[in-house]
């Protein structure tokens, strides 16, 4: 999973490291820092020798300061003298990281997320959030370069993908039941197989659960729902190929209504956003049998096609999150990072695999540490 995308992040990291590293072997001697100290604090007590390391005074550096020979330890007496123009050194071993230091590397983690289907606006918010971690920051010549850099990506990473973070099942255990909650996408992105495994995770979570085979567009598509209904035991609400979605989805709440069902999950014929007559249907779907919840599916090997689609959508019919299916397929992760950012909304859960059981409730932290792993 993401490893186009992992292999593109590990090499900004090596990138940045090896800048770092390079400055700091420019600095051949410690960065000597001169800090004007009072007269009086150093009257008031004499000055430690260990301030002034003797290997220190050596260096040319050294030798613009106030001289004091280690060979010719002063008296306390004359340290006192040197008082009133004395400075205590502060010897540090780090490297500052300016932006002209950084820049082509962070060009290039620019075109790797872009080349991995990060849309234009997130990866410029990424770079400019790395680089504001990344610049002015002390780097101490020796510690993990690594671990600084892949912190820095991680925190921005993270901020990206976590836009409106929503809690579906929290929502459902608090919410007035029957709680309606509609699909929406294009064709063969995951749609149904998305519902029947939301339908089972209900199940197993002990929710009586109803399906509305709202797609009587696709010919077969009514069979195909029926057939996972019926595996994974929910009753499922039908009419006949070409009826009015409106009036299946209409039934399907009646159904629920009346038997006590926590949750209805109706299915939409799959529509390209700019079919015009199809998005109208769906805005009937909405209007005749008003959604708790409006979830966007699409396919997450889809990249920028998949968070351009998830715009549109939410333009028509506000969604209130997304779900990606097929992470299990995708190198790039392009629109996983993408999508909540874009929307505003949040990702709910990721489809990872066929199975009834591959769908995982998202959570940004467990995908961002999948790309450091
Ligand atoms: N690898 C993988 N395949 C998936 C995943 N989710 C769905 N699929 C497969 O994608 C294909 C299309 O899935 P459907 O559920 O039929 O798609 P749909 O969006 O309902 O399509 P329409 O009915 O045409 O609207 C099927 O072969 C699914 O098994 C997933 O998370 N991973």
């Amino acid at each position: 999973m993401f490893n186009k995308l992992k292999d593109k992040l590990s090499n900004f990291k090596q990138s940045i490291g090896k800048t770092i590293d390079e400055k700091a072997v420019d600095l051949e001697e410690p960065v000597v820092e001169s800090v004007e100290v009072p007269a009086e604090e150093l009257v008031a007590e004499p000055i430690e020798e260990s301030v002034i390391p003797e290997e220190k005074t050596s260096t040319p550096e050294a030798s613009t300061t106030p001289v004091v020979q280690p060979e010719s330890k002063p008296s306390f007496k004359q340290k006192i003298g040197f008082a009133q123009k004395a400075k205590a050194l502060v010897f540090e071993r780090e490297v500052i990281l300016d932006e002209g230091d950084i820049s082509d590397s962070l060009w290039e983690l620019e075109v790797a997320l872009l080349e991995s289907d990060i849309a234009i606006t997130v990866a410029e918010a990424i770079v400019e959030a790395v680089k504001a971690e990344l610049v002015g920051s002390r780097k101490k010549i020796g510690s993990n370069t690594g671990e600084h850099v892949e912190q820095a990506l991680r925190t921005a990473i993270y901020n990206v993908m976590s836009a409106n973070v929503f809690d579906l099942d929290e929502y459902i255990e608090k919410a007035d039941k029957p709680v309606h909650i509609v699909f929406i996408g294009i064709n063969g992105t995951g749609k149904t197989t998305t519902i029947s495994k939301m339908a089972k995770r209900l199940k197993d979570m002990k929710y009586s659960v109803v399906i509305a085979a709202g797609d009587t567009f696709r010919a077969g598509a009514i069979d195909q729902i029926a057939i996972h209904a019926e595996r994974i035991g929910v009753k499922l609400i039908k009419h006949q190929e070409g009826g009015d979605p409106a009036a299946v989805v209409y039934d399907a709440v009646q159904h629920a209504k009346a038997h006590n069902v926590d949750v209805i999950l109706s299915d939409t014929a799959g529509r390209m956003h700019t079919n015009v007559n199809l998005m109208a249907q769906l805005e009937k779907v909405c209007r005749v049998s008003t959604p708790d919840l409006i979830i966007f599916v699409d396919e997450a090997v889809a990249g920028n096609d998949a968070v351009e689609r998830a715009e549109q959508f939410n333009a028509a019919v506000p969604i209130d999150g997304s779900i990606l299916t097929k992470t299990d397929a995708d190198s790039k992760g392009g629109a996983a990072i993408s999508i909540a950012y874009i929307t505003g909304k949040p990702i709910l859960f990721l489809g990872m695999g066929q199975g009834y059981d591959d769908l995982r409730k998202f959570d940004p932290q467990w995908f961002v540490d999948q790309l450091f792993e």
